[in-house]
């Protein structure tokens, strides 16, 4: 393949879906919703990307169009050099799609039957559809559940059989919207590690929507922030702290209950909270920890103290809440 080209590229694709409002009785008003509003970005074959925003950013939106189910109102998109809408069967073919929120199994038939199905529907030749079960059922431990209707699967057993059937067709990228959602710790740490090795093993491409920002810190490099249909960020996970003007916690320790620490030489130091003899400091992320500490054993009677580095959850918050105030 050549360099340069993303196996997924978007350049200023655009979604708008009409709503009509009631407004009273016959009455009804006709309103654009932009849900992706120009967005562009690229994934190079083998990238394993995070795409991460609030409610009714727009993320569904976008994978819907990367899967060919809907069609840009405008811009230009392709997926291996397939433009999704237009071809969306053979698109299919090099795709796999999980969504959390609802499963593409059959309902009522056991897990073997569905992938009998996904096996004719894509017909995936009998050796390799053979392979990839059985590696499927071992890593994704479905081994016990393959004769079990899928409506009596709890829902993190249904949710590995519905990445293993994303899988069976051999896909080079993966869209997973929401794969962990209502898992407990155990099966979100099954799920996790999978993806991983299918990532490492085979250089599937994955793009991960997700609530959970774990995942996104055990699984992806880059992460991509939409807001109201906007990216608002494209980058490493470290950098967002930056962007996010986050703040680091010192945790300090004294011999006793006092009043809040106040430091007059650095007024970007807060105080946040005191419980007993022990007080929480924040501070730039940006800025050190060495002074403060200094200063802190200078004038209050110490006794331990440790640093707490920024809590990815409440950065990403901050970033939305501050895109909100704009
Ligand atoms: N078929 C549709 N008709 C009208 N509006 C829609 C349609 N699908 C989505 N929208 C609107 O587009 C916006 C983006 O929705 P989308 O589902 O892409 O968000 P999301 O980021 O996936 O959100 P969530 O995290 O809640 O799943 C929302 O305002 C939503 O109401």
């Amino acid at each position: 393949m050549a360099t340069g080209t993303g196996f997924i590229e978007l350049d200023g694709v655009e979604k708008v879906f009409e709503v009509r409002r009631r407004t009273g009785f016959l009455r009804s008003e006709r309103r654009e919703v932009r849900a992706v509003d120009g967005i562009g970005f690229r994934v190079e074959r083998g990238e394993m990307v995070g795409y991460i925003g609030p409610n009714g950013a727009g993320k569904s939106t976008t994978i819907k169009m990367l899967t060919g189910i809907l069609t840009p109102s405008g811009g230009r998109l392709r997926v291996a050099g397939i433009d999704p809408s237009r071809e969306r069967t053979r698109l299919a073919h090099r795709i796999g799609v999980v969504f959390g929120q609802r499963t593409t199994l059959w309902w009522d038939l056991p897990l073997r039957d569905s992938y009998r199905l996904v096996h004719r529907m894509y017909r995936v030749p009998d050796a390799r559809f053979r392979e990839n079960l059985d590696r499927c059922v071992e890593l994704l431990d479905l081994g016990a559940l393959l004769d079990v209707p899928v409506r009596q699967l709890s829902l993190g057993q249904r949710m590995r059989g519905d990445i293993a059937a994303a899988l069976l067709h051999d896909p080079e990228v993966l869209y997973l919207d929401e794969p962990t959602i209502g898992l407990d710790v155990v099966s979100k740490a099954k799920v996790r590690g999978f993806l991983r090795d299918l990532n490492a093993e085979r250089g599937t491409t994955v793009l991960l929507t997700t609530h959970d920002l774990t995942d996104i810190e055990q699984l992806c490099r880059r992460v991509m922030v939409i807001d109201h249909g906007r990216l608002m960020y494209d980058g490493a996970l470290a950098g967002l702290h930056e962007v996010g003007e986050s703040e680091r916690t010192l945790v300090v320790d004294l011999e006793r209950e006092l009043p809040p620490i106040r430091l007059e030489s650095e007024p970007s130091v807060r105080t946040v909270k005191v419980e007993g003899p022990r007080q929480w400091l924040a501070f730039p992320a940006s800025g050190s920890a060495a002074p403060l500490v200094a200063r802190i054993a200078a004038e209050y009677p110490l006794v331990d103290l440790s640093v707490r580095e920024p809590d990815i959850e409440a950065v990403i918050a901050k970033m939305y809440a501050s895109a909100e105030a704009r």
